[in-house]
């Protein structure tokens, strides 16, 4: 199956700082995570595939368009749904204004069709209740409700959507789960996130970047096996542990190199995460 996106050797400075260097991904239908500690270049990688930010080097095509001509750049935006990571709303509109203002910026000048579009979005996001409220007055959840359903209007191939789950409370987190597993149902879905649980429960596959280059890539049961015999637990804190803290029952989990008969414990997707973070630098300056 040709793949959705397809990037390489994409390269980006901001005057001293390496912000990608030398990234190559090939993204297909499902969720996609994109983890790394802040300034590993999550958000730059996003901008670029969306088109906000031209890359120094390095190409790519999503959904067969090249983004490097006019033309191109244009096929691509109208393929693309993009949740930036501070969506830009207008807080005097309400949630049924701004979606169809966005389908405005999206070309639908077809006032009918653009409205059923905004209604059939705003019922996706099930946000149908309050669509005439002032974006203002709706809930952290709500606005970010509200820019996914922005970013779906038009149904688009390739949806980016950067930490959308920042800021939200365990039961708004699990419904927005639910709306990014349902919009991944036969759609590229690129999703950055902070939350190693957002990964574990809803992609089909990872990419760990820091210092913006790629360190992993493949499926979360792969990055969870890279800490396998590598998580135990023991009575004391053990001096040789990556990382090891007291857990809630007393004993204390430790990450690392474990020394000879310890008492080794499941590994999780964090404890793999974690330990291919380990002696990586999150940012490059040049
Ligand atoms: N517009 C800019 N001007 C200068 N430097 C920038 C700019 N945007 C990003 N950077 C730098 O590029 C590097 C990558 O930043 P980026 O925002 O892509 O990281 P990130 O992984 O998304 O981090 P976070 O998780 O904090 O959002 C960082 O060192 C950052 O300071």
């Amino acid at each position: 199956m040709t793949p959705t996106v397809s990037a390489s050797g994409l390269s980006l400075r901001f005057g001293g700082t390496v912000a990608l260097d030398d990234v190559s991904v090939r993204l297909r239908d499902g969720v996609t995570g994109l983890l790394g500690p802040n300034g590993a270049g999550k958000t730059t990688l996003l901008r670029v595939l969306a088109t906000a930010l031209p890359a120094d080097r390095g190409a790519f095509t999503v959904l067969g368009h090249d983004p490097s001509t006019t033309a191109g750049r244009l096929d691509v935006r109208r393929t693309l749904g993009y949740l930036p990571q501070t969506p830009g709303f207008h807080h005097d509109f309400s949630a049924f204004e701004f979606v169809d203002y966005v389908a405005i910026l999206k070309e639908m000048t077809n006032r009918t069709a653009r409205h059923q579009e905004v209604r059939r979005v705003l019922e996706a996001v099930d946000l149908s209740d309050v669509r005439s409220k002032r974006i203002k007055k709706l809930s952290g959840g709500m606005r970010q409700r509200v820019a996914l359903a922005a970013a779906l209007v038009g149904d688009p191939g390739f949806l980016v959507l950067d930490e959308p789950t920042v800021g939200l409370d365990p039961e708004q987190r699990m419904r927005f789960r639910e709306l990014i597993a349902q919009a991944g149902e036969g759609r590229t879905v690129l999703l950055s996130t902070h939350q190693t649980e957002d990964v574990a429960m809803l992609c089909h596959r990872v990419i760990v970047m820091t210092g913006g280059r790629v360190r992993f890539d493949g499926t979360p049961a792969e990055l969870t096996a890279r800490a396998a015999g590598r998580v135990w637990s023991s009575t004391e804190r053990d001096p040789g542990a990556r990382a090891g803290w007291r857990t809630g029952t007393g004993s204390f989990r430790n990450v690392g190199d474990p020394p000879e008969g310890a008492d080794l414990v499941e590994p999780t997707l964090e404890d793999g995460y974690l330990l291919t973070l380990d002696g990586e630098p999150a940012e490059v300056a040049a």
